[in-house]
């Protein structure tokens, strides 16, 4: 009897908890669209995924149907003639970098660097995104955005499970997550319906000097092969902040960690200044793209850089597709994987005392194969297919920027002061005490 009656409990219990769940679920508050449930064939990646397409309002699942933002980038990136398609908007930015920088030099303060080199590059990338050089006030709102988005993505992370129970039990954090949505649309949006307005008359100016080709362009024009569909503005704004996001993080880390080595290590400060020297000659203004390629030192540094301190420690996770053998061990089909990038790049059986920071390492004969498509010693940008697609833009605005750095101001580190390399994570691995390096104007 006892068992009969705890049996009827239960399922009554069970019952009540159902209607309680169905009545919030159903009720007007909680009424927040959610895109249809993760993929099954792929339980832990569908669901990464998943999350992606919510947070971004991707309902039309542009990852899972093979589409996905990195061969949208690589496909922008492919149309240009070249990457030094930009150099007018470079130029405007690193004017931008010097005059701030300047300033400071003149008040003989001390410079956190690295506040300016994520505005620089914020302002690099929304133009190559837009199309139009934006005002102060458009990026600053930008960047609140995007340092909003980045610091939520370990508070929203915890979303991708079970989303059903947490639009229960973490309720005000969802409400957070299209929050911020909302506020994200807000401000691109419009930036996206004047690229739109514009279009007619820009490509009646296609063949003059002024024309660019924007990243939100190629967007307007794509249709989707599978859905046989144009992108809506919400998709828009989510891949053209992904752009944004990608970009300026990773690009400004890095170049914070390769300036603070050449604050620390005087030595390669002087060595990389006489190789400038000697391609540029004495007395000119700016570093110009073209000379870049001519200055193997430069490009040492920089992938010194990216060995010793790479901004992203691990990849986005992967998932195999068959069963593999890797190292003797079973990876069953469909698991997550990821790579440890910088203990690749710190494997003493690989590199010689790879803890120091040493440039001349990658001096030799031969050009060092950053993709990994010949043997992979080590992988910022990760390798294979899904390899970073702004790989190129990277290295040719880590290269533009360093040379123009060390070729207008002479870098000291604060008096009696050690640069600490101890690392902390946040979006990418930053340093943990931020570089404050004083600068002075170099007597040309
Ligand atoms: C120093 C600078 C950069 C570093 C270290 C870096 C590193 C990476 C890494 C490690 C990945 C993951 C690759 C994988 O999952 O296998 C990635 C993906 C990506 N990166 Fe970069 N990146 C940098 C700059 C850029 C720039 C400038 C852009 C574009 C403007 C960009 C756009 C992307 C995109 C769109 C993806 C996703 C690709 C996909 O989903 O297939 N990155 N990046």
């Amino acid at each position: 009897m006892e068992t009969w009656f705890l049996f009827l409990l239960t399922i009554s219990i069970s019952l009540l908890l159902k209607a309680f769940f169905n009545l919030l679920f159903s009720s007007k508050k909680l009424l927040y669209p959610l895109p249809p449930s993760p993929p099954p064939t792929f339980p832990f990646i569908g669901n990464l995924l998943w999350i992606r397409k919510s947070f971004f309002h991707i309902e039309q699942s542009l990852r899972h149907h093979s589409r996905s933002l990195g061969p949208i980038v690589t496909l922008y990136i492919g149309r240009r003639p070249s990457i030094f398609s930009y150099s007018h908007a470079r130029k405007w930015v690193l004017d931008i970098l010097i005059d701030a920088l300047q300033q400071k030099a003149k008040s003989g303060e001390s410079v956190e660097v690295l506040v300016h080199f994520r505005y620089a590059m914020l302002c690099l990338l929304a133009f190559m995104c837009f199309g139009d050089k934006l005002s102060q006030q458009q990026i600053k709102e930008i960047e609140a955005l995007q340092r909003r988005a980045v610091n939520g993505f370990g508070r929203f992370g915890v979303l991708n499970f079970w989303p059903r129970v947490t639009k229960i039990l973490l309720r005000k954090r969802w409400e957070q997550l299209f929050q911020l949505r909302k506020e994200r649309e807000d401000v691109l949006i419009p930036l996206l319906r004047a690229r739109k307005k514009g279009k007619d008359k820009r490509l009646s100016n296609k063949e003059s000097d002024d024309y660019v080709l924007a990243y939100v362009d190629t967007l307007l024009d794509l249709e989707l092969p599978e859905e046989k569909r144009k992108l809506d503005e919400a998709e828009m704004v989510t891949l053209a902040s992904e752009f944004i996001n990608a970009g300026t993080d990773t690009t400004s880390t890095a170049l914070q960690w390769v300036m603070a080595n050449l604050v620390k290590y005087p030595h390669i400060q002087v060595r990389l200044l006489d190789e400038i020297k000697q391609i540029v000659g004495d007395g000119v203004e700016d570093i110009k793209e073209e000379d870049l390629q001519k200055m193997p030192y430069l490009r040492a540094v920089i992938l010194e850089g990216l060995r010793r301190h790479p901004p992203a420690h691990f990849v986005v996770p992967h998932c195999v597709t068959e069963d593999t053998i890797l190292g003797g061990y079973l990876i069953p089909k469909n698991s997550t994987i990821n790579f440890m990038v910088a203990d690749m790049g710190w494997d003493p059986k690989v590199w010689e005392d790879p803890m120091a920071f040493k440039p001349e390492r990658f001096l030799g004969e031969e050009v060092f194969d950053i993709t990994g498509s010949r043997e992979i010693k080590m992988m910022p940008f990760g390798v294979g297919r899904r390899i970073c697609p702004g790989l190129g833009l990277a290295l040719l605005h880590l290269e533009y920027f360093v040379a123009n750095l060390i070729w207008k101001f002479e870098w000291k580190a604060m008096d009696g002061d050690e640069i600490s390399l101890e690392e902390k994570q946040e979006f990418t691995t930053v340093m943990e005490t931020p570089l404050m390096a004083y600068i002075s104007p170099r007597k040309s």
